[in-house]
């Protein structure tokens, strides 16, 4: 494929899919990454530092990632041209190349473009969200027991009012969507009609079993004991409230679920192991109580969009915050890393930031490619180096006696604790 400017690292080969969307992953494979936004410039370089060290020292040169830069974002501005966001090139690579990382992208509030991070997650369909939330020894907590907080949560990534469709307040079409409502759809209820604006929550039955399947599937794969669909549904009820029934349907249709006690809550052994796995329901705001006084009880959760965008940060909290939470998007069988912060822009270019969560997203990303030995060295390394007290600022103005690394020097601290 002939790329404009994305320049193909010569010696690399493509990961390639089967037809079971199994990878085909060579010695050699060419990752895309998009360095971001902010910090993007600090995080992604020393994510490198530590997933090459990995690489290396598990596979003893045998395996090597050789990293394409592909851009999006303030970088893709000045690569292409002023208005180029979001290249079509990047998008193909992206593709092409099956597994990527990315670092943070900025998104205007109110006006401006509409986020490049969900723009990338709806072009190329990656409909699951996969946030794993666990605490590392030695990390600091504003919790008690945050050993009890260890949650993968499963947000969907394509529908819900994350879909953008909305209209501000004043225009010809958020008039028009008013003025339909209202007149053809007999809406009697929005209380200021004149200067309103408008926006559409989209969640369909596809796009609701599809993610609650990934979920469902991932509490067999990996012996959990529970499925939590988490919403809003007592409120929202065709949305919300269609999302926890649909899992629930989902789970009794394709994975034998039965009534637990009566119901609503339901039950199925694990084909695998023949544990139970309960699968059950909270509303959304319960839930982030929940997740604080309770967190042993949760396990695997399934949410829409928003939802899983506020629990994310939330449960991130109680395990160190978001400098180390990391993410997946994943189609089946396109799948981008990507870390759960933003661009943290009051910290850009400084070499000051965790570089944790962009390397635990890239942990992820062995694991996914099939490089077990390689992941579970980033794991130890990370775990050495905060239980040694070599920590950032984050976590360094929380803990007593630690000593204070750049992001750069964490990511090589990663590396040296392998
Ligand atoms: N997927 C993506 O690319 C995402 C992009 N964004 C975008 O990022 C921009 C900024 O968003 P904002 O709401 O400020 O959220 P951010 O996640 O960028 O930052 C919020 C705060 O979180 C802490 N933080 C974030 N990253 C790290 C890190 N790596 N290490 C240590 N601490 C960290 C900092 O806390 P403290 O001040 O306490 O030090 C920071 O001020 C916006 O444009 C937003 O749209 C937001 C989320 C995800
Ligand atoms: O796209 C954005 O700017 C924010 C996205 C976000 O908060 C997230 O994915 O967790
Ligand atoms: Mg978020």
């Amino acid at each position: 494929m002939g790329f404009q400017k994305i320049v193909v690292p010569e010696g690399g080969e493509k990961i390639t899919v089967n037809a079971d969307n199994t990878l085909n992953v060579p010695n050699n494979p060419i990752i895309p990454y998009i360095e971001g936004d902010g910090i993007g410039v600090d995080v992604t370089p020393a994510m490198m530092i530590a997933i090459d060290a990995a690489v290396q020292k598990a596979y003893s040169g045998e395996r090597k990632i050789e990293w394409m830069e592909v851009y999006a974002g303030e970088k893709a501005t000045q690569v292409y041209d002023p208005d180029t966001w979001l290249p079509e090139e990047t998008l193909e690579a992206v593709k092409d190349y099956v597994v990527s990382i990315k670092g943070p992208l900025t998104t205007p509030v109110g006006g401006g473009i509409r986020s490049l991070n969900v723009a990338l997650r709806q072009k190329l369909d990656l409909y699951t969200c996969l946030r794993p939330v666990r605490w590392f020894e030695g990390v600091p907590s504003p919790v008690k027991k945050p050993a009890d907080v260890d949650m993968v949560i499963f947000r969907e990534n394509s529908e819900d009012i994350y879909a953008g469709i909305e209209w501000k307040a004043g225009t010809a079409e958020a008039d028009k969507v008013i003025k339909f409502l209202r007149e053809e759809m007999g809406v009697t209820n929005i209380r200021f009609p004149e200067n309103c604006g408008i926006g559409v929550k989209p969640v369909s039955v596809e796009g609701t079993k599809r993610l609650v399947r990934q979920a469902l599937q991932y509490a067999v794969d990996n012996d959990r004991e529970s499925v939590t669909l988490v919403h809003k549904g007592n409120i929202m009820k065709f949305t919300e409230g269609s999302f926890k029934d649909w899992g629930y349907e989902l789970a009794k249709e394709e994975f034998g679920a039965e009534l637990l006690d009566g119901g609503p809550w339901m039950q199925f052994k694990n084909p695998k192991s023949g544990k139970t796995i309960v699968v059950k329901d909270v509303i959304a705001d319960a839930m982030l109580q929940q997740i604080l006084l309770r967190p042993a009880e949760y396990d695997v959760i399934a949410t829409l969009n928003l939802n899983g965008d506020y629990l994310s940060d939330a449960l991130a909290a109680e395990v160190g915050g978001i400098g180390i939470a990391p993410g997946a998007n994943l189609a089946d069988a396109v799948a981008m890393f990507e870390a759960t912060h933003g661009t943290a822009p009051k910290y850009a270019g400084q070499d000051k930031v965790n570089p944790g969560s962009l390397i635990l997203s890239a942990e992820m990303m062995l694991r996914h490619m099939g490089w077990v030995e390689a992941a579970d060295l980033v794991l130890q390394g990370m775990e050495k180096a905060i239980s040694k007290g070599e920590v950032t600022y984050d976590f360094h103005r929380l803990m007593d006696d630690a000593k204070l690394l750049k992001c750069s020097e964490f990511g090589q601290a990663v590396a040296d604790n392998m």
